[in-house]
């Protein structure tokens, strides 16, 4: 479904932060992303939506290349939808403005009917429509930032982080609303995580990667198993 191509891309010119990167989502997979402080991650989720172009390498979504697509085009034609770790909501607007910002591109009575479906899989989004995003809990704001992501109905969705800074029950709730969304939508997600073990509970695979490159790859039950991943990402936990 998205496949990373020995791809190196960075901020500036002289500094490649992915380092010949390779790896891949199939369709409807929940893929984790694993890894230390400043490998990668977070440019990795960047360059696949298009924020940053691949200097070398490809990035290939359903067959085509699209390492050189801008981010808008990618969201309004080719079905991906992004979730950064930060500033995902607007706190000033209402849970229902905020939905409707993700809809930006379809026509009113889509947004509607896509209104309502989201507000049945996430009845918090129903109950708080005309509050500000800013009242809402952290927990509700990560589901309302999703929320707004699949306004769009994305085909693949990059998650940036989705439980920073919740507690384990939000935490247990925002992964909840990604696993129902994939058995509804078959969505594709790939997705950034500190929370290693909770991710990988909820993950079909995952990656771990190390400067800028990919370090170890497997079935997430199988990655829980591993030593060295409990070790450096379980606090030494069993699964
Ligand atoms: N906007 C930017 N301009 C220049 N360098 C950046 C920028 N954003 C990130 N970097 C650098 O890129 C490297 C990788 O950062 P990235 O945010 O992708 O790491 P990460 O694996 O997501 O880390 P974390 O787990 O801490 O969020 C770091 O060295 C970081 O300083």
């Amino acid at each position: 479904m998205i496949q990373i191509d020995n791809v190196t891309a960075g901020y500036t010119p002289d500094v490649d932060i992915l380092r010949g990167m390779t790896l891949h989502a199939n369709a409807a997979e929940i893929v984790t992303l694993l890894g230390p402080n400043g490998c990668g991650k977070s440019t990795l989720l960047k360059t696949i939506a298009g924020f940053l172009k691949p200097r070398i390498g490809r990035i290939v979504l359903d067959g085509a290349d699209v390492g050189q697509v801008p981010v808008h085009t990618k969201i309004q034609k080719l079905g991906l939808g992004f979730v950064p770790q930060t500033e995902n909501v607007f706190s000033a607007l209402s849970v229902r403005e905020n939905l409707q910002v993700g809809g930006h591109f379809q026509s009113d009575a889509d947004v509607a009917q896509r209104l309502d479906e989201l507000c049945t899989l996430y009845p918090v989004l129903m109950r708080k429509l005309s509050a500000p995003a800013a009242s809402l809990s952290g927990g509700e704001r990560q589901i309302l930032a999703l929320a707004r992501a699949l306004m769009a109905r994305p085909k693949l969705l990059l998650l940036d982080e989705p439980s920073a800074g919740l507690s384990p029950k939000m935490l247990l709730e925002v992964f909840q609303a990604v696993m129902d969304i994939r058995a509804k939508e078959h969505v594709t997600v790939l997705m950034v995580e500190q929370n290693a073990l909770e991710a990988l509970r909820i993950s079909d695979r995952a990656y771990v990667l190390s400067m800028g490159a990919v370090a170890l790859t497997g079935e997430a039950k199988t990655l829980m198993d591993d030593p060295q991943v409990r070790e450096l990402y379980l606090g030494g936990r069993a699964a």
